[in-house]
Formats: structure tokens, C-alpha cells, sequence
């Protein structure tokens, strides 16, 4: 990637950690190389939609917290392997920026992961990772996972989206009304079945057997719709007061201000790609004020 377009920005916020500033006219946003990671989504007219912890690292090897952590190849804990790292590697890997272009109406970006010894290690399949991410009035970001291997590998996988609210207790979403889920809250598996809208009641770590997109309204300000593609399941997290408070890069009064809401593939809705084929997990954004 030779040259960047004027409204794009390469800064340095920590040491040998390249991180893309946007100022565009449809939009403020932040795109760390580390992860392939958007940190910042401001669209013009609007408050930040994204949360991101002020107290986040900035660390090859350290997701970042908050934003949009792409999690890949597998969703939680290994499924084998607890010293493996948790929602897999693709979150703790600088990727290349091999394409970034002003669209007139929004900035396109493209970055590429590869199948390494590091990979290799962790996860024993050939692969080019693409992520494509479209800043603009709409906020889109795609995960291509191609397999270039010789057999098929499984994959989990979530676009981990945190979103910024005035307060858990003022927002409800809408669209999982109906689906089953499995709440691991408390490290627990406990089954249910969702009627009407998800609420926030202490900590939430709900995974929805979901291929529907869902509407997050935030009180009387906002409405966020995540549409979502190639997505069986749908996570929705927030850890409540005391889970919170053994997060190290979380300050103490700030997890009642975000949510997540992850267009995923969990474990139990796998994906399998065959060798030479692919698979696209995709979410688009949109925010409407009330
Ligand atoms: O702290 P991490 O690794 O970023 O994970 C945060 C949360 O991510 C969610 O997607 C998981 O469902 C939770 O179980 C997990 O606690």
C-alpha cells in the first residue's frame, strides 16, 4: 500500500503501532492495523457509535477492547486448548493494508491476513483472511476467510461489535424475540427461549441461535440497526458490575455504557470451509436518531 488519500491519517498513538485516522465528510473513524481493528465510527451529525475502553492496551499480542475485535478462527475459548488464546488470533495480529480509498461517499479499506508459522502453530490450516471495511454515512465490515489448504478447516468466528449507550437500563433490542439461547453468564449454560425485546439485567452473555438482523434503541436518542450476513448466531455481552471489575482495561463506571451485539458463528453453528472455497461473515451498521 504506497499511498494513503488525504482524509486518512497514519499515526503512531504507541509505539510500532500504525493506527489510521479518518476525516472524511461522512464520517470521524479509527482503523488500527493491529486486528484489522475499526476503534472509532463517528458519522457526521451523530455522536460516536462505537465504545472503546480508555483504559484499552495498545500491545501486538493484546485485543483491544472496544470497537470492533474480529474474532477468528474460533468464537470463546479454544474448543480444546485453554492456553490457546480466547476468540482466536485474528484479534492479536497486525494485518496488511493492501488497499484504502476515498469512495467519495464513504472510505474503503482492505486488509489481508496469511497462514504463518505463528498461525500454524495456533491453528494448523492455510488460509488468506480478508477484511473489508466501508466508513461512511453506514459503517460495513467483512470477514473472507479463504481456505487455502488442502482439506476443509472449521471455523468460529464473531465480529465482536461494542456499541455506546447512554445506560444499560435505557435500551432494549429488538429482532431476537423468538430465537432460543444459551446464557453463559456466571460460567453457566443455562437454555432459554427469548419473548420480546432483550433487556440488560446484571451481566448478560447470551449467545442467539439468530440469523435475523436486530435494532438496539438507546432511550429516546437513537436507534442502531446491525444487519448482518453468513451469521447464525448472534452474541449479546455485557458483563455487569462485577465481571467488569475483573476486566484490567475496563475503567470502574463503564460498563453500564456499552453493549455488545456480534453477528457470529458460534460454537454448535460452525461453519466448514472446503479447500478452495471461502466464507463471508459480514455486518453493516446504520443509526437513526429517535
Ligand atoms: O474479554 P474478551 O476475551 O474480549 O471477551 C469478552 C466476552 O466476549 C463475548 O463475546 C463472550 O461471549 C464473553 O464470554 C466474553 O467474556
Amino acid at each position: 500500500m504506497s499511498e494513503l488519500p488525504a482524509c486518512v491519517r497514519l499515526t503512531h498513538p504507541a509505539e510500532n503501532y500504525p493506527v489510521l485516522e479518518i476525516d472524511h465528510a461522512s464520517c470521524r473513524a479509527k482503523v488500527a492495523l493491529h486486528g484489522a481493528h475499526v476503534m472509532e465510527w463517528t458519522p457526521a451529525g451523530h455522536d460516536p457509535v462505537l465504545y472503546l475502553s480508555p483504559k484499552t492496551g495498545l500491545k501486538e499480542g493484546k485485543a483491544i477492547r472496544g470497537g470492533i475485535p474480529v474474532c477468528w478462527p474460533w468464537f470463546g475459548p479454544h474448543p480444546t486448548d485453554s492456553s490457546k488464546p480466547a476468540h482466536g488470533f485474528a484479534r492479536a495480529r497486525f494485518w496488511k493494508l493492501v488497499d484504502c480509498q476515498d469512495e467519495g461517499a464513504s472510505v474503503e479499506l482492505r486488509f489481508t491476513l496469511k497462514s504463518d508459522e505463528h498461525t500454524r502453530a495456533l491453528w494448523p490450516h492455510e488460509f488468506e483472511a480478508i477484511v473489508e471495511i466501508r466508513l461512511g454515512a453506514e459503517l460495513h465490515v467483512s470477514l473472507t476467510s479463504h481456505n487455502t489448504g488442502t482439506g476443509p478447516f472449521v471455523e468460529t468466528a464473531a465480529l465482536h461489535t461494542y456499541l455506546t449507550i447512554s445506560h444499560v437500563d435505557a435500551i432494549e433490542i429488538a429482532g431476537l424475540g423468538g430465537s432460543t439461547f444459551l446464557e453463559k453468564a456466571g460460567g453457566l449454560n443455562v437454555p432459554g427461549d427469548q419473548a420480546g425485546p432483550v433487556r440488560i439485567v446484571g451481566e448478560v452473555d447470551r449467545v442467539y441461535a439468530s440469523t435475523a438482523d436486530t435494532v438496539l434503541t438507546d432511550d429516546d436518542k437513537r436507534t442502531i440497526h446491525i444487519h448482518k450476513h453468513g451469521s447464525g448466531s448472534t452474541v449479546v455481552w455485557n458483563p455487569g458490575p462485577e465481571k467488569a471489575a475483573s476486566l484490567g482495561d475496563l475503567p470502574a463506571g463503564d460498563y453500564p455504557h456499552f453493549v455488545c451485539i456480534e453477528a457470529a458463528n458460534t460454537p454448535g453453528a460452525e461453519v466448514t470451509v472446503p479447500p478452495g472455497g471461502h466464507h463471508v461473515l459480514r455486518t453493516r451498521i446504520t443509526v437513526a436518531r429517535s
